[in-house]
C-alpha cells in the first residue's frame, strides 16, 4: 500500500520527523532514544532549525558525534524540564483500605506503596501552556500520576490501574483530574494518544477511558460529572469504531471486529534508531513504511513488542521483521470494545438518553455475537486471537485469551459453562507452574511482552476476570494467582525497595527484562494492581507461607492441607509459625527501609539513606550529561 499521502507522527520537524531528528537520533547520543525527544527547546523551532542548518553547513553535512552532542547541548534543556514540584493535596498517609490487610509486613508495604504516589506525581509549569512549541509534552491542566522512570508523562492504558490505586488511596481529586485531562484531550485531539507526548499523537492505546469513568462513578457516584462528559465518551468510542474496526467474513457471515492500526508515516520518534535499524532488513521505502506501521500498531496495543504480533508461515515464530499487528484481531481489544458499549448503554440509561442507550445495546449485542462466533473456540475452551491473513485462529496461550471474563463479554445465561471451560483451559496450559506469576506468552523471543516476562495488567485481567465470576473454582484460582503475584512483587521490594514495570514469571522475585529499554521502576500500574489485590485478599494473603519461605504456594492451600493431614494441633503450629515469621520479617523489613534504589539508565544503583523526596530528582537525572 502506498503510504506517502499519510501525515508524519506529528507536525513538529524537531520532535517527529525531518533531518534534525534523523541526525540526532541516528547518532545514538543517549542510551535511551526517548531521552532526546523529551528535551525542551531553548529557543523557537525556527531558530533551532537555523542552528541545525548552520551546524550541518559547517561540517559539510558530516557532523561527528561530538558536533551533534554540542548542538543538542546548546539548543536543548534536559528532559524533565517541564515539571515543577508538586505534592498531591489529597494525599493521606492512612487510607482505609490499609485496614483490610492483616499481615503486618504486607500492611507496611501497602503503606509504602501509598507513599510512592508522592514520587510519581507530575505538574506542568505554566510555561508549557504558554509555549507549547518548546516542548514535546502535551499540555494538560491537572497534575498526573505517571508510570515512572523514563515514562514521565501519562500513558493511556496504564492510567486505568493507576486510577484504581489512587481511589484506594482516597486520592479522589487526583484521579478525577486525570480523567478530566483525558476528556479535554479527546475534545482537542479527537482521541487519547498512547501517551502524553506529541510524538504519540497518531496512535492510541487500549481504550480504557470509559472503564476509568466507571471507576470514578463507583467511587463517587457523581452523575453530574457523567452528564458533563458523556458526549466526549461517545466521541472516544466513535473514534475506535471508525478507525479501528474491520469486517470479518467468517463461516459465511460478516462480523465487525476491532484491531490495532496506524495511519502515519515514519519510525516511532522515541525509538527512531531502533526502528530504522530493523527497517534496514527491507530494500524498498514502501516495505520500510509497512514495517513502521506494524511497529506503531504494536505500540498501540500496549504489547510492544511481542511474538503475539508475529506472523511467519502462519506461526508466531520470527522477529520484528515479521510483525503483522494490523492483520490480527485481538481478543482483549474486542472484549474492551464490547465492555465499553455495555458501559455506555448503562451510562445513557442513567442519564435518561433512551435512544443512545438502545444504540449501545445493539453495538454491545453485535460485539457479543462476533466474539462468540469468531473468537470463542469450543474445542479449546477459550477465546483466541484471529488472523485476517489466514482466516484462522491463533492457538497460542496469552493471558488476554481470558479477557472476556474480565469484560463480562460472554453469555451470562451460560456463565458456569464458560467459566468451567476457561478454568480447565488455564489448568491445561499450566499457568500455575510458574513461581513469579503468569507469563505473557510461551515464546522466548527476547521482546518484552514475551516469555518469561509477567506484566501487572495481565495478572489483574486474569485474576479479576476469574474472581468476579463468583464461581468457587475460579475464585480459588484467582486467589492463588493473586497470592503468588503479591508475594513475588514483595520479594523484589524487599531486595530492591522498588516496584517494577514487569517481572520474571519463572523466578520467585525475578526482575523482568528484554525489549528496547532497561526495566523501569516506579511503577504506576504495578502499585495499583498490588493495592487492588491486597484490598481484595488482604484478609487471607500472607507475606510468607507457614514456613516463612514466601514460596509461591497459596497460604490457604498450605493451611488447608495441614489441617486435613494432621488435625488442629498442626494448624495451630502453622498459624503460630506464620505470626512469628511475620513479626520477625517486619523487624528486618523496617531496617531495610533505609535504602532506596532507582533505575539510573543502565542498572540499579544503591543510594543509601535517601529520603523518598529525593527519589524524584534522582529519577529526573537520567540525562548522562547531568550525572
Ligand atoms: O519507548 C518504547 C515504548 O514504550 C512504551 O511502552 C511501554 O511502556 C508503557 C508505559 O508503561 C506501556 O503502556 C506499554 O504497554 C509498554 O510496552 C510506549 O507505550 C510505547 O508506545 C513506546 O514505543
Amino acid at each position: 500500500m502506498d503510504r506517502s499521502h499519510l501525515p508524519p507522527t506529528c507536525s513538529s520537524n524537531i520532535y517527529c520527523h525531518g533531518p534534525l531528528l534523523d541526525t540526532v537520533q541516528m547518532a545514538g547520543l543517549y542510551n535511551d532514544s526517548k531521552t532526546f525527544v523529551d528535551m525542551k527547546l531553548k529557543l523557537s523551532a525556527d531558530i533551532t532549525m537555523d542552528h541545525f542548518h548552520e551546524m550541518m553547513a559547517r561540517t559539510g553535512s558530516h557532523p561527528t558525534k561530538a558536533d551533534i552532542q554540542e548542538f543538542v547541548n546548546q539548543n536543548f534543556d534536559p528532559e524533565g524540564s517541564e515539571f515543577e514540584d508538586w505534592r498531591p493535596t489529597d494525599w493521606k498517609d492512612n487510607p482505609a483500605f490499609l485496614q483490610n490487610i492483616k499481615d503486618p509486613l504486607l500492611h507496611e508495604w501497602a503503606a509504602d506503596l501509598n507513599r510512592l504516589w508522592l514520587q510519581l506525581g507530575r505538574k506542568m509549569k505554566p510555561d508549557v501552556k504558554a509555549n507549547q512549541d518548546l516542548y514535546s509534552i502535551i499540555y494538560v491542566d491537572n497534575p498526573v500520576i505517571v508510570p515512572g522512570g523514563r515514562f514521565r508523562e501519562f500513558y493511556y492504558w496504564d492510567s486505568y490501574w493507576i486510577i484504581k490505586g489512587l481511589l484506594l488511596s482516597e486520592m479522589r481529586s487526583t484521579a478525577k483530574g486525570m480523567v478530566s485531562n483525558f476528556m479535554d484531550i479527546v475534545e482537542r485531539i479527537g482521541f487519547i494518544p498512547n501517551g502524553g507526548r506529541i510524538y504519540y499523537a497518531m496512535r492510541s492505546q487500549p481504550p480504557l477511558l470509559i472503564p476509568m469513568v466507571k471507576l470514578i462513578l463507583d467511587d463517587m457516584d457523581d452523575i453530574e460529572f457523567l452528564r458533563q462528559h458523556i458526549h466526549t465518551l461517545d466521541r472516544e468510542y466513535d473514534y475506535w469504531m471508525t478507525n479501528h474496526t474491520i469486517e470479518v467474513n467468517h463461516n459465511g457471515h460478516r462480523y465487525t471486529l476491532a484491531r490495532y492500526y496506524d495511519q502515519s508515516q515514519g519510525p516511532r520518534p522515541e525509538s527512531y534508531k531502533e526502528d530504522v535499524d530493523v527497517a534496514r532488513h527491507f530494500d524498498s521505502n514502501d516495505k520500510k513504511e509497512e514495517l513502521y506501521a506494524e511497529l506503531k500498531a504494536a505500540a498501540e496495543s500496549g504489547w510492544d513488542f511481542s511474538s503475539r504480533w508475529f506472523i511467519l508461515n502462519g506461526t508466531n515464530k520470527g522477529n520484528l521483521t515479521n510483525l503483522k499487528t494490523r492483520s490480527i484481531i485481538p481478543v482483549d481489544l474486542n472484549a474492551i470494545m464490547c465492555w465499553n458499549a455495555q458501559l455506555l448503554r448503562d451510562f445513557h440509561t442513567r442519564l435518561g438518553n433512551v435512544d443512545k442507550a438502545e444504540y449501545y445495546r445493539n453495538v454491545h449485542a453485535r460485539f457479543m455475537d462476533a466474539i462468540e462466533q469468531v473468537l470463542w473456540h469450543e474445542d479449546v475452551g477459550v477465546w483466541l486471537d484471529y488472523s485476517l491473513e489466514s482466516g484462522r485462529r491463533r492457538d497460542y496461550f496469552y493471558p488476554s485469551n481470558v479477557s472476556p471474563l474480565w469484560a463480562v463479554c460472554y453469555d451470562q445465561a451460560r456463565k458456569d459453562y464458560y467459566v468451567n471451560r476457561v478454568v480447565n483451559y488455564l489448568d491445561k496450559v499450566k499457568v500455575d507452574i510458574f513461581d513469579g506469576g503468569i507469563p505473557t506468552t510461551f515464546e522466548h523471543s527476547g521482546e518484552q511482552w514475551d516469555y518469561p516476562n509477567a506484566w501487572p495488567p495481565l495478572q489483574y485481567i486474569v485474576v479479576m476476570g476469574l474472581a468476579n465470576t463468583g464461581q468457587p473454582e475460579a475464585m480459588r484460582l484467582a486467589s492463588e494467582i493473586a497470592t503468588k503475584w503479591v508475594r513475588s512483587n514483595f520479594e523484589v521490594w524487599k531486595q530492591k525497595t522498588a516496584m517494577l514495570e514487569k517481572y520474571d514469571a519463572t523466578i520467585f522475585g525475578g526482575l523482568g527484562g528484554g525489549g528496547e529499554y532497561v526495566v523501569q521502576t516506579g511503577f504506576g500500574w504495578t502499585n495499583g494492581v498490588i493495592m487492588a489485590m491486597l484490598n481484595r485478599w488482604g484478609d487471607t494473603i500472607t507475606s510468607a507461607d507457614a514456613f516463612g519461605t514466601g514460596a509461591a504456594v497459596d497460604s490457604g492451600a498450605v493451611y488447608g492441607a495441614h489441617v486435613g493431614a494432621s488435625g488442629v494441633a498442626t494448624a495451630i503450629l502453622v498459624v503460630l509459625a506464620s505470626l512469628a515469621a511475620g513479626t520477625l520479617g517486619l523487624m528486618v523489613y523496617r531496617k531495610r527501609k533505609d535504602y532506596i534504589r532507582v533505575s539510573g539508565g543502565e542498572d540499579y544503583k544503591l543510594l543509601s539513606r535517601k529520603p523518598y523526596t529525593e527519589l524524584r530528582s534522582l529519577n529526573g537525572a537520567s540525562n548522562p550529561r547531568q550525572r
